[in-house]
C-alpha cells in the first residue's frame, strides 16, 4: 500500500461530509494517510473518523438517533432534486450551488407524496441546497412526521452546538448527512453557460458527449467517470453498510452523481449509462436484500400496491401507520 502525504488542506477537502471546512482548526500536524490507489478505483482508504476524531459522525457506529434492530432487508429511495433556477434558465450547473424554482419547490413536494409510506431512517444529501431542499421538502410529506435534522460535523464545535439533548426528541428525528462527494459532476468551464448556445457553439454531439459520455469530460470538468470516482466510493464506504445494517435511506442528489450511482446499482456498462437521463423530482425506490439491490422503479403514488408487495417488512410498516392514523 502507497503511503501518500496529504496537505492539511486535501484533507480538509477529502474528509469533509459537508461544507468545506479548514481543516487546521482540527489538524496540527501533518499527517501520513496511507491510501489505496487502484486504476479502476481510487479509494481513500483514511476514514473520516480515522484522520479526525470524533468530529464526523457515522449513523450506525455513534448511533446519533433511533437504534435499529438488524435486518436483512433495506428500501433505498434516490431523488434527483426538483427543477433549479439554472434548469429553469437552461444553464450547465454543475458545482454552482443554486436554488429549487418554485416548480422544483411542487416537485419536491409530491415526490414527498409518493414515498411518503415507506420508513427513512436516514438522509444522505449532496451539499449543495437544491438537493437539500428537495430532501426537506420531501420529508415535509411524510406520514411519520419525523423532523429531518442536518448533522453538522464540521468542527468539534458544530458538532457540539447542535447536539439534541432528549432521547424522545432524537427518536422522532430524521439524521440527514450532507457529504460533497454527491453533488453534481464539476462541469467545468461549461458552468453558467447556456445549453442550447453551447450546442450551437460546439456541435450537438461533441456538447451530447460532454454531457451523457462516461469517459469523456467537458473542458476543465469531470467526466461521469471521475463523477462515479468519488459518489460511488462514498456509496460503497457510507451508504451501503446502513443498508446492510436494515437502514432505509433516502439519497437526494443529482442527474449525474445518481446516475453514476445507478450505474453501479443496476451494472450497466459505459455504453447504457450514456441513454440513462434522470427527471428532477422523481423519486426511484431500490431493495437491498441479501447483499443485492433489486430495481423497483418509481413510485406512483403513495398507496401504490405494488410498492408494498416488494417486502413483509414495507407492507408491515404501511398497516402500521394506517392503523395509527384511523386512531
Ligand atoms: O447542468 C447540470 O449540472 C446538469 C444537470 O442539470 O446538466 P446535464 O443535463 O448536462 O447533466
Amino acid at each position: 500500500m502507497a503511503t501518500t502525504t496529504i496537505s492539511h488542506q486535501a484533507i480538509g477537502s477529502i474528509v469533509s461530509h459537508n461544507r468545506p471546512f479548514k481543516a487546521s482548526l482540527f489538524l496540527k500536524e501533518p499527517l501520513n494517510v496511507p491510501m489505496k490507489l487502484s486504476p479502476k478505483r481510487f479509494k481513500i482508504e483514511a476514514t473520516a473518523s480515522q484522520v479526525i476524531d470524533n468530529t464526523v459522525l457515522s449513523p450506525s457506529k455513534n448511533k446519533p438517533f433511533e437504534s435499529k434492530k438488524r435486518s436483512n432487508e433495506a428500501a433505498l429511495i434516490l431523488i434527483r432534486h426538483g427543477e433549479s433556477l439554472w434548469n429553469e434558465k437552461n444553464l450547465f450547473t454543475g458545482c454552482v450551488d443554486v436554488p429549487l424554482t418554485q416548480k422544483g419547490v411542487g416537485e419536491a413536494i409530491e415526490a414527498g407524496k409518493k414515498i411518503s409510506n415507506i420508513p427513512v431512517d436516514l438522509i444522505f444529501t449532496s451539499s449543495l441546497i437544491r438537493a437539500q431542499m428537495t430532501a426537506m421538502l420531501a420529508m415535509t410529506q411524510h406520514r411519520r412526521k419525523k423532523v429531518p435534522i442536518i448533522l453538522h460535523n464540521e468542527s468539534v464545535k458544530a458538532k457540539t452546538w447542535s447536539h439534541v439533548f432528549s432521547e424522545e426528541t432524537r427518536k422522532q428525528s430524521i439524521p440527514v448527512i450532507a457529504a460533497w462527494q454527491l453533488n453534481e459532476r464539476m462541469y467545468g468551464e461549461l458552468q453558467g453557460l447556456n445549453k442550447k448556445e453551447t450546442a450551437e457553439r460546439y456541435g450537438t454531439e461533441q456538447v451530447h458527449e460532454w454531457r451523457r459520455s462516461y469517459e469523456i469530460p467537458p473542458p476543465k470538468g469531470e467526466s461521469l467517470e471521475m463523477c462515479a470516482e468519488r459518489a460511488v466510493a462514498y456509496f460503497e464506504d457510507n451508504i451501503k453498510p446502513e443498508l446492510a445494517s436494515g437502514n432505509n435511506v433516502m439519497i437526494a442528489a443529482h442527474g449525474n452523481s445518481l446516475r453514476s450511482i445507478i450505474m453501479y446499482l443496476d451494472d450497466l456498462t459505459s455504453q447504457e449509462v450514456t441513454s440513462l437521463d434522470l427527471s428532477t423530482g422523481i423519486p426511484l425506490l431500490y431493495i437491498f436484500r441479501d447483499g443485492k439491490f433489486m430495481k423497483r422503479g418509481s413510485p406512483v403514488g403513495p398507496t401504490e400496491a405494488g410498492v408494498y408487495a416488494y417486502t413483509k417488512r414495507l407492507a408491515q410498516y404501511r398497516e402500521k401507520l394506517d392503523e395509527a392514523s384511523l386512531n
